[in-house]
This record gives structure tokens, C-alpha cells and sequence, in this order.
């Protein structure tokens, strides 16, 4: 099994810890005991004095954390004072909560950052913007996950969320990283109802010069069966669905994407490897509630977080971390190629809250 993001995107939440240049096997950032050197070491925050950040996980940071400045200046506003006091934590309260932390995780940070303060005898209020920036920080880590494709071939995916999260558009740099790694990778335009849908997921695949399977009306667990079908038969490495989007209080369509997995499942028994939900970031609280309604009625695997450039709500993956804590595989800030990249739980809480 492998990983090409470390490659693709030079750094970011690989746990491997690996040096760049090769895709490196993959390990679960969580699995502590398997690889603990290689967690410490993850951080592209430690690495950037011994290795060059490259410029387009650079320049997505800088869009990182001008995205969560409108999210961050309020937090940060807290620490100006002078003095660690009741009225500093009740600030601190205020601030995680209007960020859309949610009350579990913003009542779990709160607890973490007094026990900090208390163990680093802390005085100052400055030092304690750090200590929260520790503890946000191990509070997402359990989201920290490389997608790892090849344990089968294809890699079979399947990409929902609401309508305008940023499925196809994610999908489409996620086809280009790949194919650019040399990966082959085929697309099943699984909405068959919007022809815009399919002609986006189309121009993508063009750009990509990558196989797609598209098919106007009909069912979409038809076209997705196909998919999955012709993508074995030609040897690929990634078959990719893109899904219509829906409300998971849409019922009959929520039944629709059950039947897709189902089918899935009918053209490749292990499959689908990966049930991917895309979330647009600047829906704050409702994104977490996404999460679990997804979650509940198909099993997620990973998310995708989109639209964190502008966001006065970057709070919720904490309050993904605490409720639901299904791994980030990458964060979008914005419409190009390079707006796509692995998450980092410690580069986050850094370009939340420095
Ligand atoms: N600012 C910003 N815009 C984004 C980002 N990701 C996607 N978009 C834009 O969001 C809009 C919707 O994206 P789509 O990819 O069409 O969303 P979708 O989920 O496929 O939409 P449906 O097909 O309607 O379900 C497009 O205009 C995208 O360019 C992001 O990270 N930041």
C-alpha cells in the first residue's frame, strides 16, 4: 500500500514522517506504537527549519491562514490582556464558541488549557495563546490520516455531501494530483440527473487526460457499477465516484446513495474502500451535523473540508474531533489545484491561532 500525497504534496498530514521524494508506505498517524518516531517528526511546522516547505503547500498555508484570520483574530483577541483570569477563560469560552467549536470540544479545551497553564505555571496570557495552540492541536490529531490507495486495485471511492460543498471540484484536483503521480485513475459521474455536474466532472477529467464514465438520466448505481466494472478490467489504479448532491434529510436520496455503496460493493466485494464526504468549512456547526448524518447512514471514511478561505467558523474541526472524529484527508481553500492539501492537525491549530 502507498501513499502519493507526502509526494504530491510535500508534507502536511503524512504521518510517515518519510523523506518526500518517494510515495512511502502508509501509516496511520494514530497507530502511535507502529511508528512513533515518524509521528513526531510529522509536523511540516518542525520540518520547515530543516527542509524547504515547497512553494505550493507554501503558498496554500499563507491561504490557510489568511482563510482563519477572521476565525483566529477573535481568539487571539482574548490573549492581549494582562492577566490568566476567570474573565480571560470566559472570554476564551465565548470566542471557541462563536467560532463554531461546539460546546463538548470548546468545555474539553477549556479543561486541557487550565490543566496546561497550571503544569507550565504559565503567567502570562501570551504564553497561554501557546499552551491552547498544544492542546487544539492534540485535539485534532486523531483527524490526521493520509489516503492511502493500492492495498486494492482499483482503489475504489465514493464522494457525497450536500449540494455545492465542492464534490466535483474537489474530485477534479484530487484526479489531477493523482494522475500526475502517475496513478490511473477512472471517474464515474454518478450524478446522471444535473448535465452540468457531468460536464464539470467531464472538463476535469479532460484536463487530467483521465477515463471518465458518464451516462445522461438512468441510475447512478448503474453507471457507478459500470465504473467500478471497467475500471478493474483496464487495470486502474483509483476508480473515483462522483455522487449527486443531497440533504441528509432527503431521505429517498440518502436510500439512493445507500443502494450506490450496496452496488459498489456487488461489482467488488471489498469495495468501496473509501466513503468520502465533502464538507463546505464555512457552514460551521451544520457541517458537524453533516458529518453525522452521513456517517450514520453510509459509514464515512474520511472527509474533505472545504472553503476554509474566509471563514469565521474554523472552530468546527475541533468539534469534529470531539464528536465524530472521522480523518481529514485534505482541506480546500479555494478553486485552484494547488487550494487542495493533506490536513496537519498542529500546521491547523498553528495557522488558527499564530
Ligand atoms: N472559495 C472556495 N470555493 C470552492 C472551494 N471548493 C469548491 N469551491 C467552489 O464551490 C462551488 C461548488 O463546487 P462544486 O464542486 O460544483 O460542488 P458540488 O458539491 O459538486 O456541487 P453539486 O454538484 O451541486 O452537488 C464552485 O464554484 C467551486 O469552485 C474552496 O475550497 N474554496
Amino acid at each position: 500500500m502507498f501513499s502519493f500525497f507526502k509526494k504530491k504534496f510535500g508534507g502536511g498530514s503524512s504521518a510517515e514522517g518519510a523523506p518526500a521524494a518517494e510515495p512511502v508506505v502508509s501509516v496511520p498517524p494514530q497507530s502511535d506504537a507502529a511508528a512513533p518516531a515518524v509521528v513526531e517528526s510529522a509536523s511540516p511546522a518542525l520540518a520547515a527549519s530543516k527542509e524547504e516547505v515547497p512553494a505550493p503547500r507554501k503558498s496554500w498555508l499563507d491561504k490557510l491562514r489568511q482563510g482563519l484570520r477572521k476565525t483566529g483574530s477573535s481568539i487571539a483577541q482574548v490573549f492581549t490582556g494582562t492577566q490568566i483570569d476567570d474573565a480571560l477563560y470566559e472570554e476564551l469560552e465565548a470566542a471557541l464558541l462563536m467560532a463554531d467549536t461546539g460546546v463538548k470540544a470548546t468545555e474539553f479545551l477549556l479543561e486541557d488549557l487550565k490543566r496546561r497553564v497550571k503544569e507550565g505555571k504559565a503567567t502570562e496570557p501570551a504564553a497561554v495563546r501557546g499552551l491552547l495552540i498544544d492542546a487544539l492541536a492534540e485535539l485534532l490529531k486523531p483527524l490526521q490520516k493520509s489516503l492511502a490507495i493500492g492495498a486494492s486495485q482499483p482503489t475504489v471511492m465514493m464522494v457525497v455531501g450536500v449540494n455545492g460543498a465542492g464534490k466535483t471540484t474537489s474530485i477534479g484536483k484530487l484526479t489531477r494530483h493523482l494522475a500526475e503521480a502517475n496513478a490511473k485513475v477512472l471517474l464515474a459521474a454518478a450524478d446522471t440527473f444535473r448535465a452540468a455536474a457531468r460536464e464539470q466532472l467531464a472538463v476535469w477529467a479532460d484536463r487530467a487526460q483521465v477515463e471518465i464514465v458518464s451516462q445522461e438520466g438512468g441510475d447512478p448505481s448503474a453507471v457507478t457499477f459500470d465504473a467500478v466494472v471497467a475500471g478493474r478490467a483496464r487495470n486502474c489504479d483509483v476508480v473515483i465516484a462522483d455522487t449527486a448532491g443531497r440533504l441528509p434529510t432527503q431521505l429517498h436520496l440518502m436510500e439512493e446513495l445507500k443502494k450506490i455503496k450496496r452496488v459498489i460493493g456487488k461489482a467488488e466485494a471489498s469495495a468501496p474502500h473509501e466513503v468520502l464526504l465533502v464538507v463546505d468549512g464555512n457552514t460551521g456547526q451544520n457541517a458537524l451535523n453533516q458529518v453525522k448524518s452521513f456517517d450514520d447512514a453510509l459509514g464515512l471514511t474520511g472527509l474533505i473540508i472545504t472553503k476554509l478561505d474566509g471563514t469565521a467558523k474554523g472552530g468546527v474541526l475541533a468539534a469534529i474531533a470531539r464528536e465524530r472524529a472521522i480523518p481529514v484527508y485534505f482541506i480546500g481553500v479555494g478553486e485552484k489545484l494547488e487550494d487542495l492539501q493533506t490536513f496537519d492537525a498542529r500546521e491547523f491549530a498553528q495557522a488558527l491561532l499564530e
